[in-house]
Order: structure tokens, then C-alpha cells, then sequence
């Protein structure tokens, strides 16, 4: 049986502005199996990022459900009013491995440094951090600083860090977005390459009609609210 890794029931989301209120995300359900992709698309503004936020726990819905590997997650709030916000955070740190657009390196340590922490944060194996370097063609750069490299080795370090947690399931912002089609190419085939010999899960927001043909399905959020 292909059990569902990702399951979202009548997910829905508004923002408060001044007195009104916004909706931005209304009835999203979705399911998503181990070593499936799906890419979320949709013009800007209607609501991807903000769908991500919600499937990492970055932002509570207003209603619906959201379950990943077994961890359900509803709008937050129990009857004791606490929110679901540590065992939200507990997730991130273990099985998600969140790419956004801003490559989210530490700025004081090195690239080797950055996979290494994120690996012990997962409570991964340390050793093997230099090779997930190696693997997305960076490990030359392994003992430079962020601002040291370009914007797409940035994105392989970003890379590198998430797959050096061995991730449940990734999560991804535009993750080739600010790199020239060449260079998107090469970390869009590293992300997918990695994603099937890991067997994990992968949502990623794009505008690229290229990378979003390339996953199991796509879920187009524009079509969603004129249709
Ligand atoms: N914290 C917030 N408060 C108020 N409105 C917000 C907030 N975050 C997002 N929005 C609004 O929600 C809508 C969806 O934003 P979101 O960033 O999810 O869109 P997107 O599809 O990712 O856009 P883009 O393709 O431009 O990145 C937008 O109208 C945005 O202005």
C-alpha cells in the first residue's frame, strides 16, 4: 500500500488586513506519497509561499488539517490553548527539509560548518556532511563563508543541507528561481536525482513551467480560485 507521507484535508488561510479579511488559501486537500513530488504554481500573490509556510508550521491555518508521516496538525490551538508550535518545530528540525527562496545559511560559519550543523540538529551522521558537498559539485568550496560564493553555490549548499538531515519530506521555494536556466538546470537535476535515490517526499512553488513538468503533479493555485 502507498500510504500517504503528506495528507492536507480543507486547508484554509486569510490574512487580516486593516478590518478586512483577506482570503488567500480555501478547501486545499492534497495527498502526497513517499518519493512523490508535486509543484505548486499559480501567478504571484496567489498564495504558494503561504501554502508552504502552513505545510512547515511557519503559519497556523485557519481551518483544515495537515498530517505528515503520521503527525497531525490542525489549526493550533488545543483545548488548553496551547499551539502546536513545538511539535511543529520538532518536525522541522527531523523530517523537513525547508529550501526557500533566500538560501538560509548561517553567515559566520562555513558551507561544511552549515550542512554539519544541520545534520546534528537532525541528529544525522556529521561525517558524511563533506560528501553531500561533493555531491552537488561544491566541495572545493567547502571551508568559504557564504558570502564567499555565488547565489547557485549558495543553493547547493541550501542543498546539501537539507539532504544531509535526510528529510521526510522537502519543502521548496522557488528553489531555482534566482539562478540563469543553465545553472537552475544543473541544482533543479541535483534536487530531483537526490529526491528519488532518497525516496523522499518533494513540494515545490515555482513559476517554471519546465521544473513543474517534471513532477509527479502539480497543484495550480490560480486555476484553483478563478475556476
Ligand atoms: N503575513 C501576511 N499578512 C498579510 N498578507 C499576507 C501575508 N503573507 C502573505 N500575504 C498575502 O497573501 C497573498 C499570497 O502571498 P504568497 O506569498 O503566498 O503568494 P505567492 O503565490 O507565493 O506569490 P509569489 O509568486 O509572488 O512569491 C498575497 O496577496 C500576499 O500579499
Amino acid at each position: 500500500m502507498n500510504e500517504a507521507l503528506l495528507s492536507v484535508s480543507r486547508l484554509a488561510k486569510s490574512f487580516q488586513s486593516g478590518v478586512e479579511q483577506i482570503p488567500v488559501l480555501s478547501d486545499i486537500s492534497l495527498a502526497l506519497a513517499a518519493g512523490e513530488s508535486l509543484a505548486l504554481m499559480g501567478r504571484s500573490g496567489s498564495g504558494k509561499s503561504t501554502l508552504l509556510n502552513l505545510l512547515c508550521g511557519l503559519e497556523l491555518p485557519d481551518s483544515g488539517t495537515i498530517s505528515i508521516a503520521g503527525n497531525v496538525f490542525d489549526s493550533g490551538l488545543t483545548s488548553n490553548g496551547h499551539s502546536g508550535e513545538r511539535r511543529w518545530a520538532d518536525l522541522r528540525r527531523q523530517h523537513l527539509g525547508v529550501v526557500f527562496q533566500e538560501a538560509n545559511l548561517m553567515p559566520a560559519m562555513s558551507l561544511l560548518d552549515n550542512v554539519r550543523l544541520r545534520a546534528k540538529l537532525a541528529g544525522k551522521d556529521e561525517s558524511a556532511c563533506a560528501t553531500w558537498l561533493d555531491r552537488l559539485a561544491i566541495g572545493s568550496l567547502a571551508d568559504r563563508y557564504p558570502d564567499q560564493v555565488s547565489g547557485g553555490q549558495r543553493q547547493r549548499a541550501a542543498l546539501a543541507m537539507v539532504f544531509a538531515m535526510e528529510p521526510a519530506l522537502i519543502l521548496a521555494d522557488e528553489p531555482t528561481g534566482s539562478l540563469d536556466r543553465l545553472t537552475a538546470d544543473e541544482v533543479a537535476d541535483e534536487l530531483f536525482r537526490l529526491q528519488s535515490d532518497f525516496g523522499c517526499g518533494l513540494i515545490l512553488a515555482t513559476h517554471d513551467a519546465e521544473l513543474a513538468a517534471r513532477c509527479d503533479q502539480r497543484l495550480d493555485l490560480a486555476h484553483r480560485a478563478s475556476s
